[in-house]
């Protein structure tokens, strides 16, 4: 079991009752244990029925849906909701309650499971330390920024100390820096306790900044899958490509030249100098931790731009 995927959807198709189209339809997809994968889709794609189904509200109609290798339909009511804590969910508009303090709200799932008062408090004094927010325990959630408040919403879905991490478009309702900041934290946690990290979004910047792999959804269905990497640099499905174009600069390129979408390593001057050697140019550009997201503008036959700076980069490191 411990090499069972953290999500496996065999056939899963949710048709909701009175409806006649199902809202996802045939679903396969793996989601590999450890990864981030941004799951990602336009609007009625069926990302939120797969939030569903993942956290255990709503049962598929047919097909089987494993989380961490269980089948939660499988499970009794009981089970069923153990199980359920072990998924944390981080939620769009945070979902506080506004009259308790950001500690209050991040001890509850504890106090819901039991913990004694002062193992509770010092767990959740942990973790909000852990997301930056050490000294604002006793604040209440209307005297936080909204970052802040997705903050103590994620230090909350680790109370329970989950397997799997859900953030249902945790970053929708933040400005961009703030977006950032939160889906750096999310892949640094993922990255420091070994979890799943689940990113459901309409997005492609976010799938970009914080996801290993992602799922392409529309109308229902899957329609294209993979490393993250492989499919932003040669997506190969039209709702895909529009989904990245929505990111599009609007800039006028001249005849003769293409925008291409490319993850630099970074802005240095070797960098924009091998760049400047195809003829391209950087048009528009947003540092985030992996790396630089850039749009160039380049001659319309120009090799692959990322292949050519890091070779650039070898050849400069062997002459060192
Ligand atoms: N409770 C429900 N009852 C009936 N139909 C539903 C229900 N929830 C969703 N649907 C339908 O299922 C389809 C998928 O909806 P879903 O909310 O999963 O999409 P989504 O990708 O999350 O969209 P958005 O980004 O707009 O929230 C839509 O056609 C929607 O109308």
């Amino acid at each position: 079991m411990s090499h069972s995927p953290a999500l496996d959807f065999q056939h899963v198709t949710k048709t909701y009752p009175a409806q006649t189209t199902p809202a996802l339809r045939d679903l396969t997809l793996s989601v590999p244990r450890g990864s981030r994968t941004g799951i990602i889709g336009r609007s009625g794609a069926g990302k939120s029925t797969l939030v569903r189904l993942i956290s255990g509200l709503e049962a598929p109609t047919s097909g089987t849906l494993r989380v961490n290798g269980v089948d939660l339909q499988a499970l009794s009511g009981a089970e069923r909701r153990a199980r359920q804590a072990r998924t944390g969910l981080v939620f769009q508009h945070f979902n506080l309650l506004a009259g308790r303090t950001a500690l209050a709200n991040v001890t509850l799932p504890l106090e819901l499971a039991g913990v004694p008062r002062a193992k509770r408090e010092a767990r959740a004094r942990e973790l909000l330390a852990q997301v930056g927010l050490a000294d604002h325990a006793g604040r209440y959630p209307a005297q936080l920024s909204g970052g802040q408040r997705q903050r103590v919403g994620i230090a909350r879905a680790l109370a329970s100390d989950p397997e799997l991490l859900l953030a249902d478009e945790a970053t929708s309702a933040l400005d961009p820096e703030t977006s950032a900041g939160i889906l750096a934290l999310l892949a640094d946690l993922q990255r420091e306790r070994d979890l799943t990290l689940v990113i459901v979004t309409h997005q492609m910047d976010v799938v970009r900044a914080a996801c290993t792999h992602v799922a392409v959804l529309d109308h229902g269905e899957l329609v294209e899958h993979g490393e993250a990497r492989a499919v932003l640099n040669a997506p190969q499905h039209p709702v895909t490509r529009a989904l990245l174009d929505a990111h599009r600069p609007a800039v006028t390129v001249e005849a003769g030249e293409r925008l291409a979408h490319v993850t630099l390593p970074d802005l240095s001057a070797r960098t924009l100098t091998a760049l400047a050697g195809l003829g391209a140019r950087v048009v528009a550009a947003d540092t985030h931790a992996q790396g630089v997201s850039a749009w160039l503008a380049l001659p319309e036959h120009a090799p692959d731009p990322t292949a050519h700076v890091a070779r650039t980069a070898a050849l400069a490191g062997g002459a060192r």
